[in-house]
This record gives C-alpha cells, structure tokens and sequence, in this order.
C-alpha cells in the first residue's frame, strides 16, 4: 500500500521527515510556519504519540500553535523557553550560503525570532526553493498599519540606492482587506526580482521607521533539508556541504495526513 500523494507533498514529507530525526526528547523546539512545516508538527505529534518522544514546542504562528496542540506537542511560549535547542522552519528561497526569503505565508516575524533564538535552525523545503541568488520570490516586509502608506513611499525611496533589478512594492491582501500578521502588522511584498546585496538590504529595511522585520534570515540558517519526490532527503550543511542522503519509502504508516490511496 502506498501513499498518494503529489510529488511535491512527498518532498515536503520527506524533508520534514528527515528533520524530525534531529529532534530529541527533553528539546525545546522552535516549530516553523507553512505547508512543508505542517508535515513536521505532524511527524513530531507522531513521534510524541507512538515513540514516546518528550519535547516543548515553540510555535511561530498561531496556525501552528494550533496544529501542534492538536497533535499533541505541549506547547510552551518563547518567553517560557527562553532559549530553544532548534528550530525548523520551511523557506521560501535558500542560496548556496544557506541566506533565506522567508515570510510567504506571512509569520516571518515570529520566525525570525524564534530562529535567532535557537542552537540551530534546519530549513526544510524541495528543490524548487534553490536559487543562486535570492529575490525571484517577493520579499516580505512586515510594517505596522499606522502610516503604512508613508512607509511604502520610505521604501520605494530607499530601494532606488539598491543593488536590486526590480522596485514594485504591493500591499499584501487577504481578499478585500489588507493581510493582517499574527502581531496586527501588514506586511509589503517587495518584488525585486534579483537581490545584489542582501545583507546591506536587510539593514537598510529594517532601519526605516514603521518597518518591522524583513524576510531575509542571513547567517542564521545552519542546514536545509531538501526533498525529493522519489523519496531522498538530502542534508545540506553550512559548514560541510553536502552531509548525507536518504531515501525513504511511502508506507501506509507513514501517512500522517490520512490520505491512502487503497
Ligand atoms: O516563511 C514561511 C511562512 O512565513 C514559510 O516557511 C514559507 O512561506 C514556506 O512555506 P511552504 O512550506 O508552504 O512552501
């Protein structure tokens, strides 16, 4: 009996799959936001349920918060855990130095600190979220509703000095109103199609009055887990390169989303 599911759900799965074996029990871990995320809150309930695994999650969502209730994580606040052992998170792009764009599904923010405030942060993702350079995918920039308009012309200014191909910034929408983040914020797309520098961006976003935080996650990410449809893992790491491959297979068991083809 095999599962069937997308290509890109397999990769995902297995990416999260591969992740959750980093984890142990007595670990504070740090739980990431989105649909490849989602598989690892649901492989670690499993392990808490079946395997006895004892951890503290660290939502950076209130989506997550309550998935992982429902799978039953205990969940802990990041003040409560002060410090965590790890963090895994998806991402939206990772470059060859492991730089991230993340904020696509809009909880950046409370990713970002939760990441920083961790041992290690493992990014798990398919192959699609490679890129030689970031900036294809919109950079998210969360900002406050007061003057946000003022702040998006801040913005555009600023981007003029900016070793950047594209200018356009967009109002993120949830159908007729503007997105609201999980702090009340608004978050700016920043579509710039190619980002020269992306440390010296991050820096001058995240200094213009109104800005929150920005998508970029520079030198904070220590490995990303890349899936693969037919079922390989691959481990690349910051320090080592590529670490190791593995290969699992899509067993009935496995099908943490009950979504067996019989
Ligand atoms: O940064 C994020 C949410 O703010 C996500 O990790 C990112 O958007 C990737 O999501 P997905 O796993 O659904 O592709």
């Amino acid at each position: 009996m095999s599962i069937d599911l997308s290509p890109i759900d397999k990769a995902k799965f297995v990416a999260a799959k591969r992740a959750a074996q980093y984890v142990e029990s007595g670990m504070k871990v740090g739980l990431g936001t989105g649909s490849t995320a989602s598989w690892l809150v649901k492989c670690l309930g499993e392990m808490v349920r079946d395997d006895g695994l004892k951890i503290q999650g660290v939502p950076t969502s209130s989506r997550t918060a309550a998935l992982a209730r429902e799978v039953g994580i205990e969940v802990i606040s990041l003040d409560e855990a002060k410090w965590l052992d790890i963090c895994i998170d998806g991402a939206d792009e990772f470059d060859p130095n492991l730089n991230l764009i993340k904020g696509g599904g809009g909880a950046h923010l409370q990713e970002k600190i939760v990441a920083t405030a961790s041992d290690q942060m493992i990014v798990i993702t398919d192959a699609s979220k490679s890129v030689e350079t970031l900036g294809a995918f919109p950079l998210p920039l969360e900002v406050i509703p007061f003057g946000w308009q003022t702040t998006k012309t801040i913005v555009e200014e600023a981007l003029v000095g900016m070793d950047v191909l594209g200018r356009n910034v967009s109002l993120r929408m949830n159908g007729d109103a503007p997105y609201v983040t999980d702090e009340g914020n608004h978050i700016l797309d920043l579509h710039l199609n190619r980002i020269g520098n992306a440390r010296q961006l991050s820096l001058v976003l995240n200094q213009i009055p109104g800005v929150v935080e920005n998508g970029l996650f520079i030198d904070i990410c220590d490995a990303v887990v890349i899936g693969y449809g037919d079922g390989r893992a691959e481990v690349r790491d910051i320090n080592n390169g590529t670490v190791d491959e593995t290969k699992f297979d899509f067993l009935a068991e496995d099908n943490i989303f009950g979504d067996v083809a019989e």
